[in-house]
């Protein structure tokens, strides 16, 4: 039996902390904060952070094969150089939403990036609903989309046989999976596989671990939940000093810890006095259940 361990090992404040994403070959993580427009990679031997700033809200960050990184940067896909923080976009989306910015994104086992866009929120999850759609950028840099009418395009994986893709929009309260078809990238047959309980508040961002279960960061819900997509049953709760948890990934050692990101925006005054890690990044150690390397793009 394993003992779990839950610690902020980086208070870095992010008004909006995203899209953690654990690089194996500099033992780092890299993160994004929205509102602050960065990019952030951190560490784990030094516990030093590097911060790019875009000119634009960065709301995720992915490796790419050839070197660098990609990263979703207002309503672009771009290319980032870490050595001379250079950006070159490699795609446009939502040209004529001009309250648009993309949100979440990851890339799939074939190499392609996907990520969903969402109108600018006024407050965490006050915002004008279904502007958002899903698309994805091919290693040839062209764009297929997928759906529209999403209200907060959020979390997204891959099944470990790769026949399954699982989105969440966040205001649904749902996880969603799809059949998926990696040869071609589309997507099928949506249905939910998880609606979420009241106390769990809003599904954010999510990961798949070694045994095919999800792992959901609960914006609001101060939590990740651990959940079978067969069975559509909730595993395992995980409670974190912190309320607005947006996201979670496998890294570390053979991927067998995780990290988790989290807001500060939306908390006031005496929620930021209770909860002085809010916006930091939190690793959690004794799951006893491994994750899996993330996929680079492969454009
Ligand atoms: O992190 C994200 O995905 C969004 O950009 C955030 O603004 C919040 O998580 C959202 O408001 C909660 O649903
Ligand atoms: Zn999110």
């Amino acid at each position: 039996m394993s003992s779990m361990k839950i610690e902020c090992v980086l208070r870095e404040n992010c008004r909006c902390g995203e899209s953690p994403v654990w690089e194996e070959a500099s033992n780092s993580l890299l993160f994004v904060d929205i509102p602050a427009k960065k990019v952030c990679w951190w560490d784990s031997l030094s516990k030093q952070v590097q911060r790019v700033t875009m000119d634009a809200p960065v709301s995720s960050v992915a490796l790419r094969q050839s070197g660098g990184y990609v990263a979703t940067v207002g309503t672009k896909f771009c290319a980032l150089n870490w050595e001379d923080q250079s950006a070159v976009v490699l795609a446009t989306v939502d040209k004529e939403k001009k309250n648009n910015r993309f949100n979440d994104g990851k890339v799939d086992p074939a190499g392609r990036y996907f990520a969903g866009t969402m109108a600018e929120e006024t407050a965490p999850a006050v915002l004008e609903r279904r502007q958002g759609s899903l698309y994805s950028l091919f290693p040839d840099h062209h764009v297929e989309k997928y759906f529209d009418q999403v209200d907060i395009s959020n979390g997204l994986d891959w099944s470990m046989d790769h026949k399954i893709f699982y989105y969440i929009d966040s205001l649904s309260y749902s996880v969603d999976a799809f059949d998926y078809d990696l040869q071609t990238g589309k997507i099928s047959n949506r249905r939910s596989v998880y609606k979420l309980e009241k106390e769990e508040q809003i599904p954010d961002g999510m990961c798949i671990d070694v045994e095919g279960k999800l792992w959901v960061a609960c914006y609001n819900g101060g939590r990740v939940i651990r959940l079978d997509p067969e069975t559509g049953k909730r595993l395992q709760t995980v409670k974190l000093p912190v309320d607005k948890t947006t996201s979670c990934c496998f890294g570390g050692k053979d991927y067998s810890e995780m990290y988790v990101t989290c807001a500060r925006d939306g908390l006031d005054s005496k929620g930021l006095l209770q909860q002085p890690e809010a916006g930091g990044i939190f690793k959690i150690t004794g799951l006893g259940v491994k994750g899996i390397p993330p996929y680079p793009y492969t454009g």
